[in-house]
């Protein structure tokens, strides 16, 4: 077998098992009483729409669906479906649930999220649901944040302030973290829909809090050691950061915590099957 065989037979892999993944993720957590839906943004939610649009008009059509970015918003126009945008949500409601991809997914549903630069309004839209329902494929599944993506956190920055940005995140113990350039052919940095930039971080691979909590004593913030909630506590905080790719904090149902965190993380599995990881208590 040649190598591009090999090659393509893997991405078709990859892309069935992202398909897989919206499928089930949808059959279980769109609901046809819910009216409101959020959808994110990347090549994964593509199957995620498609899935939607398969219900048909006799149950799509009473749901608005609201978009966390310019893709995801042609999506949702292109699949025929109602678009809406947060911004129109009333104060005091909520969507009834929101699907998104990732980039990695630790064991405690922790996410890296932000490899297609769209990471404020997915986390605006997450944190507005009731339950946020991430859908993956294999690739995405890893111990710690930092062991499969190693391209670094992502962070949207307001342009002026990247250099002291980048100046501070090398304090913290970032391994080279830059400002992500634009698409070939376009000179300069990738701008979000926002009209910011995107700094990406990387960190050594990120403890989980339960690590600290057990009693290991290997947080080392200057060497770049650090767990998930005390780096995205601390990074937040960079003074011309806008919105961290890390999503994170407590579990469960969202509806009045405004919690970054997926109540079911979906995964295409290389064997065709799904893989579903739940909080654990
Ligand atoms: O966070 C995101 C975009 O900002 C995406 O959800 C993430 O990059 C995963 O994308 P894909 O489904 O293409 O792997």
């Amino acid at each position: 077998m040649s190598s591009s065989t090999t090659t393509q037979e893997q991405a078709q892999l990859v892309e069935a098992s992202k398909r897989q993944a919206a499928y089930q993720a949808v059959k279980d957590y769109l609901l046809p009483e819910y009216t409101r839906i959020g959808i994110g943004s990347g090549s994964t939610v593509v199957y995620v729409v498609e899935a939607i649009a398969a219900l048909g008009p006799s149950v799509t059509s009473k749901m608005a669906f609201y978009p966390t970015g310019s893709q995801s918003e042609e999506l949702i126009e292109a699949a025929g479906l109602n678009l809406q945008y947060i911004s129109k949500l009333p104060a005091g409601e909520q969507l009834d649930v929101a699907f998104d991809g990732a980039d990695e997914v630790d064991e405690d549903l922790n996410l890296i999220k932000g490899g297609g630069a769209c990471l404020w309004q997915e986390k605006i839209v997450a944190t507005s649901a009731k339950r946020f329902v991430c859908v993956a494929d294999f690739r995405k599944l890893s111990p710690r944040l930092g062991t499969a993506w190693k391209k670094g956190i992502p962070i949207e920055v307001l342009p002026m302030a990247a250099p002291r940005v980048l100046d501070e995140l090398r304090r913290m113990g970032a391994l080279e973290p830059r400002i992500r350039p634009g698409v070939p052919g376009k000179a300069g940095a990738i701008v979000t829909d926002n009209g910011l930039w995107i700094v990406d971080a990387p960190f050594l691979p990120l403890l989980l809090s339960k690590d600290t909590e057990s009693g290991a004593q290997n947080e080392d913030r200057e060497k770049g050691v650090w767990t998930v909630d005390a780096l995205a506590d601390r990074l937040i905080k960079i003074p011309g950061v806008a919105e961290i790719g890390l999503f994170y904090g407590s579990n469960g149902l969202q509806v009045a915590s405004g919690a970054q965190k997926p109540v079911a993380a979906y995964f295409g599995m290389a064997d065709g099957s799904v893989e579903v990881r739940t909080p654990s208590a």
